[in-house]
This record gives structure tokens, C-alpha cells and sequence, in this order.
């Protein structure tokens, strides 16, 4: 049956090279047990097939590697090829069909109404609570790594991004980086590893097979504790509106004179009429999950590259002291400040080119669509292989080198380099992020020397310390000098070390 309903995309997608699979099954048998072994043999794969476009089986599912920009600029650039890949069905159960997983009508409508959001004021709002928690962070830095300790930066980082999308998207503080253990923070943290651990587990990806699972009890509950909060936060605030109190009462959780993004939405309309509860809900929860996920794995590669690469970190405390003034480091930057930080900007785009925080996009053809020439057919999964983009040394010569100058001498083409994804269907939070993350190391670059768990891990030739963009061969060698503390990372729906990213810290004085 299998092979019967899927003969037609089989005989249409033999045009594109991709590996001999086995009857049934595909390639899963050759795909690895966990995601950093599957990222690997993606990332073969793409090397053996001439760093281009590949068509991978995994069962009844037709997977398309894209990487050729002319692919990503027809895809990213169409206005119907907008649906997302199964993939982001497993955040339905806590998201719903929000901004990030919706289509069709709905979401056309929803971006119009959610673009004001992000107006040149609100941010400069929104960038008053990132210096706020970014001051408590460096406390709570210097704290945990007082005494030389070692420890895992991409741990701590998650509770600041916590506390930052909590208090901008729903205007309440649940201080995440001091409650830890509290039901909603450790709620937050189960969900994020539920969603990653399930992607590739081929039993709990399926909803109905995945609540006969030993752990389903354990993330029923999360997701209760999750949507009761969020609910409840949606309903004082709806009260607040009512009563007038959002911006003048005094002593409660809604005493901020900043608006929120919820405040945004409560007096948005669609279609001439306020927003639902279950549009609200959907809308919250999907930034509160886009605004952290990606924006932990966003500094903690920033921070963790910047203990390898003590060049670049001379370069950018230069420019902290030339910007800031030398007397007054200890102050918050403003947001003009933040702008006037170009070397800053280069290394955060240099950062995400080797450790871009989105690894993947998942469209879907709902129709047959004729690319660059090439047929593809109705029912294929497109994954757009942003993190191959970055190693592709047809664009970045010497890719494993980290050099934020590089986007200074040759700017690659629109569609080479996609962090952020293009097109309509772009991340509408990328001014949101980026000034998160550069909020918050320009903080920690004027408080630490950011060093490595080891000295001896200082990279001495400017290379980065994983090999995924090597071919296998080169790869394997370089592996075999794998030092404990050198990440082995792993792309789901964001990018993550699976060993932590360990750094010391120096306070300056
Ligand atoms: C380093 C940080 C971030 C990166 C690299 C990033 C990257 C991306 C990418 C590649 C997409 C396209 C996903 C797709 O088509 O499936 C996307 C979409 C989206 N992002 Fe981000 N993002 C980041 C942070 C944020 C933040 C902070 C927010 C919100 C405050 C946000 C909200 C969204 C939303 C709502 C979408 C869906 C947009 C739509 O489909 O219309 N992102 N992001």
C-alpha cells in the first residue's frame, strides 16, 4: 500500500540525488539512534551529494534537503508554499495553531495584526526589561562562577530568557532566574526537551501511540501547568483592560507601565472584532516559545564562542569601552549604544553562521510546485538546511574559521545565509533577539573575561571547535582529538549542545 500511494513522488523525485534506501523503511536505518548522530549523516549526506539539494526516505515520508539558494529564494520568497512540515505538529498540544504553525488565511491575517508589535517603541521598551534581567544575570553570574568554577552557560542562560519573554510577551515577572524549581519555570524546561526528544523518537512523535508512553502522564501535567498559567495571566490582564488598571494600579503583577505583547493583542482586532481566548492563548504561547528556545541557544553560542576566541573578545571589549566610555562600562547601554556596536553585529552574524540557532525549516507541498526547473511534488517535506548554509565554502571560504570580519569583506547573497529565515515568512521577533543577545553579552564582555572550561581550549588557529561542516573523512580525524568539553551539537527545533557549553569567567575589575 506504502509503496503503491507513494509511487508517484518516488518516480517525480528520482530527478534529485539523495542515498539508496531499502524498500519500505528508506533511509531510516541509515539516519543514527539520537539528534547529533542524525545531524551528522545529514550533514555526509550533503558533502557526498555536492553540497546541494538530496531527497531522503524515511518510511512513507519524502524528505528534500534544500540548500541551493535558488531553491530557498522560490520557497522562502512564495506567498502559498507557506505550510509547516510535521514536524511542528508536536508543539500543537501547548501552542495551538499560532503564528509559527498556522497557514492559510489565518496566518496571513495574524502577521498583519502581530507586525505593529514589534514597533521601534515598543522595543525600546522591551529593551529596558533586558537590561533589567541582564543586571540580575550578572549577579547571578557572579555567583555561580566565582572560585574558577566551571560550570554550563547554556543552563544558566535559559532562566534569562525565560524572565525576559515572560515579563515582555504577558508583562508579569516570574523570576525564573532565582525560582528555579518552581512548577512553571521547570514546566517551561520539560516542555522545550518533550518537543526536542519526541522529534526523533518515531513511537512518541505519534500523538495517539505516544499516550500509551511511560512519560505521557508526566507531560500531560506539564502542559496543564503550562496553559493554566498562561490562561490565567490572559484573564487578569482581559479584567485589567476592563477596569482601566493595566497602566495606573500599583503593588500587583500589572503595575508596569510598559506594554506588553498580550496588551498588544488585546487591542488588536481581526476581521473587525477583538481576539478570541483560544487566539490569544496561541498567540502568547507561541512567543513565549519562540522568544526563549531560540534566543538561549543564540547567546549561549555567542558566550561559549567567546571563551574560545580571545581575539574577537579583545575586539569587542575595545568596542564596549570606545562606545560606552572606559568610566562608565558598569552602566546599561541604550538601544542607540547597542546600534553603534558594529563589531558586535558582525560577531553575532558570525555566530549564527556556524551556530545558527534555528537549524532547520519545515515547509510541506500541499500542491506540486515547479522549482528552478524541477518538479516537486504534492506531499514532499522540505527541510531547509540553514545550518549547512554556513559551511558551504562556495560562500564562506575557510568555513570553520570564526571571523565576524568576513561579513565585512564579502556579504554573501540574500538567500546563502538565512538565520532568520526571508521572505513573508520571516522571524518576526529578529530585531527582538538580536537585541536581546547583544544586550546581554555587551553586559557580560564588560563585567567577565569570558574563558574556557580549560586554558589549553583556547582555539590557537581561530577554528571552531566542532567539525559538522567537514566532510566525513576530515571530520573524523578532527574527532579524534574531541576534548570532553567541546560541544556535540544537536539540531531539533533549535540548536543545543547535548554537553552543555562549559566556560569560566573572570570578573574585570
Ligand atoms: C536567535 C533568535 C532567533 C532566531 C535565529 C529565529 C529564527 C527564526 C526562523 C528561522 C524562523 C522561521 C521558522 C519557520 O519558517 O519555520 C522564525 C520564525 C518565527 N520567529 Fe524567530 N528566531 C529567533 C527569535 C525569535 C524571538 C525572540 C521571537 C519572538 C519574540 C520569535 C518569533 C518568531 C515567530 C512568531 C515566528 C513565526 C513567524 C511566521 O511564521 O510568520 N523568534 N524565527
Amino acid at each position: 500500500y506504502l509503496q503503491l500511494t507513494t509511487y508517484r513522488r518516488r518516480k517525480v523525485l528520482k530527478k534529485f540525488n539523495g542515498p539508496k534506501g531499502l524498500p519500505l523503511i528508506g533511509n531510516a536505518h541509515q539516519m543514527g539512534k539520537n539528534p547529533s548522530e542524525i545531524l551528522d549523516q545529514v550533514f555526509a549526506w550533503w558533502h557526498q551529494f555536492g553540497k546541494d539539494n538530496y531527497v531522503f526516505w524515511i518510511g512513507s515520508y519524502s524528505n528534500l534537503l534544500v540548500t541551493n539558494p535558488k531553491f530557498l529564494e522560490y520557497i522562502l520568497s512564495s506567498q502559498t508554499l507557506i505550510s509547516k512540515s510535521d514536524i511542528y505538529d508536536l508543539t500543537h498540544p501547548w501552542l495551538g495553531l499560532g503564528l509559527l504553525t498556522s497557514t492559510g488565511s489565518k496566518w496571513h491575517k495574524h502577521r498583519k495584526m502581530i507586525t505593529p508589535a514589534f514597533h521601534f517603541n515598543i522595543l525600546q521598551d522591551f529593551h529596558e526589561v533586558m537590561n533589567e534581567n541582564s543586571s540580575k544575570f550578572i549577579k547571578h553570574l557572579q555567583k555561580v562562577a566565582a572560585g574558577d568554577t566551571i560550570f554550563d552557560f547554556q543552563e544558566q542562560a535559559h532562566y534569562l530568557t525565560l524572565d525576559v519573554i515572560c515579563d515582555t510577551a504577558m508583562g508579569v515577572s516570574i523570576n525564573a532566574m532565582e525560582n528555579r524549581n518552581s512548577s512553571i519555570v521547570q514546566a517551561f524546561k520539560d516542555i522545550c526537551y518533550n518537543i526536542n526528544m519526541r522529534a526523533f523518537n518515531p513511537l512518541k512523535r505519534n500523538e495517539w501511540l505516544y499516550r500509551l508512553a511511560p512519560d505521557y502522564p508526566a507531560y500531560s501535567r506539564t502542559l496543564k501547568t503550562l496553559r493554566d498559567f498562561t490562561n490565567e495571566i490572559i484573564d487578569k490582564r482581559i479584567e485589567a483592560h476592563k477596569s482601566g488598571s493595566v497602566t495606573t494600579s500599583q503593588g500587583d503583577e500589572f503595575s508596569r507601565k510598559k506594554m506588553a505583547f498580550l496588551d498588544t493583542l488585546l487591542s488588536s482586532t481581526i476581521d473587525g472584532r477583538p481576539l478570541n481566548s483560544t487566539e490569544l492563548y496561541e498567540e502568547v504561547s507561541t512567543f513565549m516559545f519562540e522568544g526563549h528556545d531560540t534566543t538561549t541557544s543564540g547567546v549561549s553560542f555567542a558566550v561559549y564562542l567567546l571563551s574560545r576566541h580571545p581575539d574577537e573578545q579583545k575586539k569587542l571589549f575595545a568596542e564596549q569601552c570606545e562606545v560606552m566610555g572606559t568610566s562608565e562600562l558598569n552602566r546599561d547601554a541604550t538601544y542607540q549604544e547597542i546600534a553603534q556596536m558594529k563589531y558586535l553585529d558582525l560577531y553575532i552574524k558570525e555566530a549564527q553562521r556556524v551556530y545558527p540557532s534555528v537549524p532547520f525549516i519545515g515547509r510541506y507541498t500541499d500542491k506540486d510546485y515547479e522549482i528552478d526547473g524541477k518538479l516537486v511534488p504534492k506531499g514532499s517535506t522540505l527541510n531547509l538546511g540553514i545550518v549547512m548554509l554556513g559551511y558551504n565554502d562556495k560562500v564562506f571560504k575557510d568555513p570553520l574559521k570564526f571571523s565576524p570580519e568576513r561579513f565585512e569583506q564579502q556579504k554573501p547573497g540574500p538567500f546563502e545565509y538565512v538565520p532568520f529565515s526571508a521572505g513573508p515568512r520571516n522571524c518576526i521577533g529578529q530585531k527582538f533577539a538580536l537585541l536581546e543577545i547583544k544586550t546581554v553579552v555587551s553586559k557580560i564582555i564588560r563585567n567577565f573575561k569570558v574563558l574556557p572550561a580549560l586554558d589549553e581550549l583556547v582555539s590557537k588557529d581561530g577554528y571552531i571547535s566542532t567539525s559538522v561542516g567537514l566532510p566525513p573523512a576530515e571530520r573524523a580525524k578532527r574527532e579524534e582529538h574531541r576534548h570532553k568539553y567541546d560541544p556535540i551539537l544537536s539540531a531539533v527545533l533549535t540548536l543545543k549542545s547535548e554537553n552543555g557549553l562549559h566556560i569560566r569567567l573572570k570578573e574585570r575589575n
